[in-house]
């Protein structure tokens, strides 16, 4: 009860509490120095350091619990949020939590295409978005009139989770589940015929937030880390004369910093290069002629406001 009425005034953020978007999540609040305690067994904890307490809760419960406006922020999947149809801002791709939510049928099955499970049973934890996706298959096959009269062929199923398990045990003619690297659906003997849609973790934010400066400063922060995870700082030594080559190669955010060196005709450059690019661009800037080339981590960062 004190907890609860120690919440008055604070912007409440809705987190992962487990599964596959949960440790990502803390990170992320780590690196914007949201700083709190969580204590055993307690889901809400309140931070230290500003007016906000975390609402640890199910991935797939925090957009219903945003969109109804009990939480101003939250974490979760973009899957999840369509699942739901509920209206939340999506606010900022997170970068990690980077699935396909995939049908899939036995790999040594007849089944080849998504139009064959058409009027037979598919389980999943996604009812909403794989209804829309076969209703939209029904219509190809039949047309929206037919669809509209008879209702839908194919029976959908809920399960919450182990859905690869459905086709195994004769429950599911074929699933729609979420896929990363493939080794669940491998071992499970099914194959992926038809994408439903790809997601990743995104920030919500309710349509009318408590505190919306503080959601701001929230938001600023988390994008502040994400840039400092994507980006690394480039630096080198290379003659003025052949500077016109590199801006092609590292053109930086906005422009590189240039500065001269005490060594006469030479300059230094600073830029920030996508960390998945920096090995091409070093070899592209040796080929140019640049010396010294050091590539430096960036803790965190701010590209400021617009
Ligand atoms: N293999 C995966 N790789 C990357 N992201 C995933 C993966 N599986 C799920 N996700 C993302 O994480 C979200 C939560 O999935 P997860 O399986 O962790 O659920 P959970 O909250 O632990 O619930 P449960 O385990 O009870 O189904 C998904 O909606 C999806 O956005
Ligand atoms: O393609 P992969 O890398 O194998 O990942 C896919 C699996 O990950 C998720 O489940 P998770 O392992 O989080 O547990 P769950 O089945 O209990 O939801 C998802 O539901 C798949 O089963």
């Amino acid at each position: 009860m004190e907890l609860v009425n120690s919440l008055d005034g604070r912007l409440l953020m809705a987190v992962p509490k487990k599964g596959r978007l949960h440790e990502a999540a803390l990170t992320l609040l780590q690196g914007s120095d949201i700083q709190f305690h969580r204590h055993n067994r307690l889901d809400i904890a309140l931070c230290h350091n500003l007016p906000i307490a975390l609402v640890f809760l199910g991935a797939a419960d925090i957009p219903v619990f945003v969109g109804e406006g009990r939480c101003d922020l939250g974490i979760t999947g973009q899957d999840q949020v369509a699942e739901h149809q509920i209206s939340v801002e999506e606010i900022l791709e997170l970068g990690f939590g980077k699935c396909k939510l995939q049908v899939q049928v036995p790999a040594n099955g007849p089944i080849k295409d998504p139009k064959e499970l058409v009027g037979k049973n598919v389980v999943t934890s996604f009812t909403h978005l794989s209804r829309e996706y076969f209703k939209s298959l029904e219509v190809e096959l039949y047309g929206a009139e037919a669809v509209e009269k008879n209702g839908m062929k194919t029976v959908m199923k809920y399960v919450g989770g182990s859905v690869e398990a459905a086709c195994a045990l004769g429950v599911a003619d074929g699933i729609v589940d979420l896929v990363e690297s493939g080794e669940t659906m491998k071992a499970a003997g099914l194959a992926a015929i038809s994408t439903v849609m790809t997601t990743e973790a995104v920030l919500i934010r309710s349509k009318q937030p408590r505190n919306p400066q503080l959601a701001e400063l929230i938001l600023s922060r988390i994008k502040g880390v994400i840039n400092a995870k994507k980006y690394v700082l480039c630096s080198y030594n290379i003659p003025r004369t052949l500077l016109s080559v590199v801006h092609d190669i590292t053109p930086g955010k906005r422009a590189p910093t240039i500065t001269s060196l005490e060594e006469e005709g030479w300059v230094a450059v600073q830029a920030m290069v996508e960390r998945s690019r920096v090995a091409s661009v070093m070899d592209q800037l040796e080929e140019a002629g640049a010396h010294d080339i050091l590539v430096l981590q960036i803790s965190n960062s701010r590209a400021g406001k617009d």
